[in-house]
């Protein structure tokens, strides 16, 4: 990962990765790719709003932008060098990239896991969304422990991208460079806005997904003692809720409910790279039990409660679901 120097614009064609650690370079690359593809993400958006006529293996009805996110992403990740597989929220299987994952000594090939359309059905209603991003240095299915760095893209009233290695988080803004790429393909302009992002001291807001009555009795219990201390701030994505938390400190929930006990959100798209993002950012992340990244998991496409935000506000929710 290069240092990060606040207000430097980064062209995504500049990575040079020099003498630097191969395995770092190659989450450079990922990252690299995941920004390039961002404008182009979004500039297709629009015509992208209506149903795929698909499930995606979590059982879900997939839009026409989770399949070209899908896709978009998937091409861009799977050709660069260091890459052994790519592993989606909207595929059924691994593709293999070239190279065994974790089969370097020192790092590498990674696997490297994404939900292409984080939120997509804000699509209809035209609220935030966003691109969730895991680099593992083992093969799928693995525990957080295995990141080596993660991140997500944020589509709001700006395009942000926020990166988390074992160095801190940072957060850029993405454009589409009007200069245009040529033939190496689409640039971008990147702007290192946060050099080192903590999650605030002081929490002030909270979002917790599901319907109420189908929360545990210990959980709205736990809800009812935080609505009395933060201000709500759902908005049906988690990259969006997150960065809420992230940006005015706070807790975001995606709880388990009584009839599913394991949530909503999957471990290996969703949870893992969260909880990666904001305990690099001094916060905590759990599944009401044990830390997300400890969460062992039997598939790719495993559901996982998860609870993340401020050390002290997960503390207390860890005591309250006992
Ligand atoms: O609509 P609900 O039940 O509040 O669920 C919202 C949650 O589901 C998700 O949209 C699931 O993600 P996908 O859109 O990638 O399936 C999360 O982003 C969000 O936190
Ligand atoms: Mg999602
Ligand atoms: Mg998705």
């Amino acid at each position: 990962m290069s240092d990060p120097d606040p207000g430097d614009d980064r062209a995504d064609d500049d990575a040079d990765p020099g003498g630097a650690d191969p395995a770092d370079s190659t989450v450079e690359a990922v990252f690299d790719a995941v920004a390039a593809t961002a404008p182009e993400i979004r500039a297709a958006l629009p015509g992208r709003r209506v149903e795929s006529g698909t499930d995606n293996p979590s059982g879900e009805s997939v839009l026409a932008g989770d399949l070209y996110a899908d896709e978009l992403l998937g091409e861009a990740i799977t050709a660069i060098d260091g890459v052994g597989s790519f592993v989606s929220e909207e595929r059924e299987a691994a593709v293999d990239a070239g190279g065994a994952v974790g089969s370097d000594g020192d790092g590498g090939p990674y696997a490297v896991a994404i939900d292409p359309l984080d939120g997509s059905s804000n699509l209809r209603s035209n609220n935030a969304m966003g691109t969730v991003v895991g680099v593992y240095d083992a093969p799928l299915p693995a525990t957080g422990r295995d990141l080596v760095a993660a991140g997500y893209v944020l589509y709001g009233p700006i395009t942000t991208m926020v990166v988390a290695d074992e160095s801190g988080v940072r957060e850029e803004v993405v454009e589409a460079d009007p200069g245009g790429g040529g033939d190496d393909g689409p640039a971008v302009s990147r702007s290192v806005v946060e050099a080192d992002l903590t999650l605030p001291d002081h929490p002030l807001v909270y979002g917790f997904g599901g319907r109420v009555p189908d929360w545990p009795d210990d959980f709205t219990a736990y809800a009812r003692e935080i609505e009395d201390e933060l201000k709500l701030r759902y908005g049906g994505a988690m990259v969006g809720d997150v960065n809420q938390v992230l940006t005015y400190g706070g807790i975001f929930a995606y709880p388990a409910l009584v009839d599913a006990p394991e949530g909503k959100l999957r471990l290996s798209f969703e949870a893992n790279p969260i909880a990666y993002v904001v305990e690099r950012a001094g916060g905590a992340a759990t599944d009401g039990e044990i830390d997300i990244l400890d969460v062992e998991p039997e598939g790719v496409h495993d559901r996982v409660p998860l609870y993340v935000g401020n050390e002290e506000l997960i503390e207390r929710l860890q005591a309250a679901l006992d």
